[in-house]
């Protein structure tokens, strides 16, 4: 060691001393704040469920339990602060820090550390910053020299003299080395070189430059990233929540934050990121999950049914475009807008058999309103005359004798259960009457809910009308019948195209000016070229309030054909009616060695851009197969030696996937086979088809039958690329006969070549 490290070891020793003693401040307070909490709890006795259906005036006014109610929250958010401090210093208790400037402002030469979170000693001095204060972006960004950053009260210019990262574990400096790099290649050298981990990592102390600037930006409105594969966009997702919870704390909660991921295996992989960074994680949805719900009661098709099916099934290159593209949205804008009261299809309102609001008094209701006002205002005065009625008539039927008698069928507890909170009443009889209008409410909340969510409108025919208006607008009438019919026989059967998904529920909001989620403050998708531009305004709409960060890698198409960055940006603009919207273009692939990258990147077509990050591996191996068949070749390699923790198999579909597995099961190899439902990597070896392995990385990837039948599209080599791309460490490559065409083609130095079982 010597003696500038022992200097700073020095300085890591004091700080820790101090954290020390602030967790057992933190300690002592956790401990009081638990105790006090656990004392509230117990007095609070638990009863006020809130009817959703109408807030009684009676619990309404039960003052006490709001009162107790507010008392709970606060302590247990008192506890909550301290549970967190307690983590955060555990956290710094072990490094403290990563990384230090010396910066000399107003010829006052001063050295900052900069750390997982902010930590001050008792006289209130910065011991660490926290990498998203203001001050830090200078370690991301700065070369030494005149250096400028921003704060909230405008930008400042520093002299930037010394740049230097730590490896600090448990305490001890590992490693320590200044740069002039942004952040230079050796601590990232380190972090990349380690074995994948069943969480994804955060990335704070070796933040690139241009994903600072995607981390760091609160300007635009529409951040557009095109990233290759492993470049970071993920991280930089992840990270930049972290940067805006920190610069919005007032105005900003994990809650307000969602993001859109491709599968529930993302999910689980990314969920420990903002955690490790101190920050609850944002809410996270899958489009399927999300469509799901808002179109209750119907099959929706998945991304991934809808991928399997087109494996096998031509459709029409010219049905896909006018389903996904821009003029699609543009002509339900102009078909709402041109609709005639007389074009509207209502629906009937039914309880299990009984017709409570039939089409015909719905459109008497819609046709008595002002022809002045737009259709979406006379849709919603329909709505609440509905609602109105309802009640009406619920009041009367609560005090009918059929319901008297039905409730004096009930049980105790049923019956107690309808009294909920409200069961000191003085009065029998109000009593008797309040438990009446509760089972009223209760039965007929589906009518209310049916109502509510605008079921009174047939959207489905309404849709089908769409679907025949825009075949003559595009002039494709005879396409667009034949789709209709479709749509129509798939909803006998209560299922759902993913294409008519979207449009239909767009239709929906459009008409009745619904569906809109204002709380949402930031919206981010990731695997953008998964989404049609009908989806991506779809989500917009649906979110209009947010900002969005939309990342993805147009290379990594597995759904649908690629476009590029240019029209994507051109349409969202025009979509999503802003011009404030920046693009960041990532080349750089972190994740996979170089001889990996540079294999991956010889597939595509569009590639040379593409960088590997300068670490060695080996040489990507492709095994070409005989007569015998891929499985024996693969069973083979499995039982080799390998000191790769983790292995995935990946196929180009489910079905292979499963193959596969079974028969590696057959063979007594222990693995697991993957579905779309699953929500965990359990094993160090999968099965897995390429579509649940987005956004994941593995050490050893083995790409299942690269061969020119498995293979023999021209957009298939996008696939393999995205297989590639998952790999950190090893690639094998199996094919039974020739190989896929691209791959054939590529630089035979970028590989080894090996025959097996000729
Ligand atoms: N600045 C960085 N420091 C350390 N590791 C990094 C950095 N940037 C990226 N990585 C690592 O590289 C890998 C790829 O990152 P990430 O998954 O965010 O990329 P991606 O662009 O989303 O990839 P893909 O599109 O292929 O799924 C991860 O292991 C990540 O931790």
């Amino acid at each position: 060691m010597n003696d500038e490290q022992k200097k700073e070891q020095q300085r890591v020793d004091l700080v820790i001393t101090e954290i020390k003693a602030q967790q057992i401040l933190v300690d002592d307070q956790l401990n009081k704040a638990h105790q006090e909490t656990r004392a509230v709890e117990g007095n609070y006795t638990d009863n006020a469920s809130i009817n959703t259906f109408e807030i009684d005036d009676a619990s309404e006014t039960n003052a006490e339990v709001q009162q107790q109610r507010q008392l709970v929250a606060r302590v247990v958010e008192t506890e909550n602060i301290l549970k967190k401090q307690g983590a955060t210093l555990k956290a710094l208790a072990q490094a403290p820090y990563f990384g230090k400037v010396d910066i000399t402002e107003a010829a006052q030469p001063m050295s900052l550390y900069i750390g997982l979170a902010s930590f001050q000693d008792k006289q209130q001095h910065f011991l660490v910053y926290d990498w998203r204060a203001p001050i830090a972006a200078i370690y991301y960004n700065g070369t030494l020299g005149q250096v400028t950053y921003t704060t909230p009260s405008g930008a400042r210019t520093v002299q930037l003299t010394n740049k230097r990262q730590f490896t600090i574990e448990n305490g001890q400096i590992t490693n320590m080395f200044d740069t002039d790099e942004t952040v230079g290649d050796e601590m990232l050298q380190y972090a990349l070189g380690q074995q994948s981990d069943a969480y994804m990592q955060n990335i704070v102390a070796t933040i690139q430059k241009e994903q600072n600037d995607i981390i760091r930006d609160t300007k635009h409105d529409v951040l557009l990233v095109q990233g290759v594969a492993g470049s970071g966009k993920t991280s930089a997702i992840l990270q930049r929540i972290a940067y805006l919870l920190y610069h919005a704390r007032r105005e900003l909660t994990a809650d307000q934050i969602v993001l859109f991921s491709p599968n529930r295996l993302f999910s689980h992989y990314i969920a420990d990121v903002l955690p490790s960074l101190g920050e609850r994680n944002m809410r996270q949805i899958t489009l399927a999950e999300f469509l799901d719900a808002r179109l209750e009661g119907l099959n929706v098709q998945s991304l991934f049914n809808e991928y399997e099916i087109n494996q096998i099934r031509h459709v029409p290159t010219a049905l896909n475009q006018a389903m996904e593209s821009v003029k699609l949205v543009t002509n339900l804008d102009a078909y709402v807008a041109q609709l005639a009261p007389t074009d509207l299809k209502f629906a009937d309102i039914y309880h299990v058999d009984q017709v409570i609001f039939s089409a015909y008094h719905s459109r008497i209701i819609f046709n008595r309103l002002s022809p002045k006002l737009s259709i979406g205002e006379r849709l919603l005065q329909t709505k609440n005359t509905l609602i109105k009625e309802l009640k009406r008539k619920l009041a009367h039927l609560a005090e009918s004798a059929i319901v008297a008698k039905e409730v004096n069928q009930l049980t105790v507890d049923e019956y107690q259960a309808l009294l909920g909170s409200q069961s000191a009443f003085h009065d029998l009889a109000r009593q008797q009457a309040y438990a009446q209008k509760q089972y009223v409410y209760k039965k007929y909340q589906p009518i209310y809910d049916a109502i509510y969510n605008n079921y009174f409108i047939d959207i489905f025919k309404q849709y089908a009308a769409f679907l025949q208006y825009y075949g003559t607008q595009i002039g494709q009438n005879a396409m667009l019948a034949a789709k209709e019919e479709t749509f129509l026989t798939e909803l006998e059967y209560h299922r759902i195209d993913l294409q008519d998904a979207v449009p239909l529920l767009l239709l929906r909001d459009m008409l009745t000016k619904n569906g809109q989620n204002r709380e949402i403050k930031h919206l981010f998708i990731d695997e953008m070229q998964d989404y049609s531009l009908v989806q991506l305004a779809y989500l917009k709409h649906a979110f209009p309030n947010a900002k969005l960060t939309i990342l993805g890698d147009m290379q990594q198409a597995l759904f649908r054909t690629s476009t590029n960055l240019h029209f994507l940006a051109a349409n969202l603009k025009t979509l999503f009616k802003t011009n404030n919207l920046a693009t960041i273009v990532l080349n750089k692939s972190y994740r996979s060695t170089q001889e990996i990258t540079n294999f991956g990147k010889a597939l595509l077509e569009k590639g040379a851009a593409i960088t590997a990050f300068t670490r060695h591996g080996e040489l990507p191996v492709l095994l070409r197969t005989g007569s015998r068949g891929c499985l024996p070749v693969l069973l083979e390699l499995l039982q080799q030696p390998t000191q790769q923790k983790t292995t995935a198999i990946i196929t180009k579909t489910q079905q292979q996937a499963a193959m596969v597995s079974h028969q590696l099961t057959n063979a007594k190899l222990a693995n697991n086979l993957m579905t779309a439902t699953d929500r965990e990597l359990k094993a160090d070896l999968v099965v897995l088809p390429i579509y649940l392995a987005k956004g994941l990385e593995f050490d050893r990837v083995i790409a299942y039958d690269v061969s020119a039948e498995n293979y023999a599209k021209p957009t298939d080599a996008a696939i393999i690329y995205t297989i590639a791309s998952r790999a950190m460490h090893e690639l094998v490559l199996i094919a039974d006969g020739p190989v896929n065409q691209q791959l054939a083609q590529i630089d035979p130095s970028l590989y080894r070549k090996l025959i097996v079982n000729k």
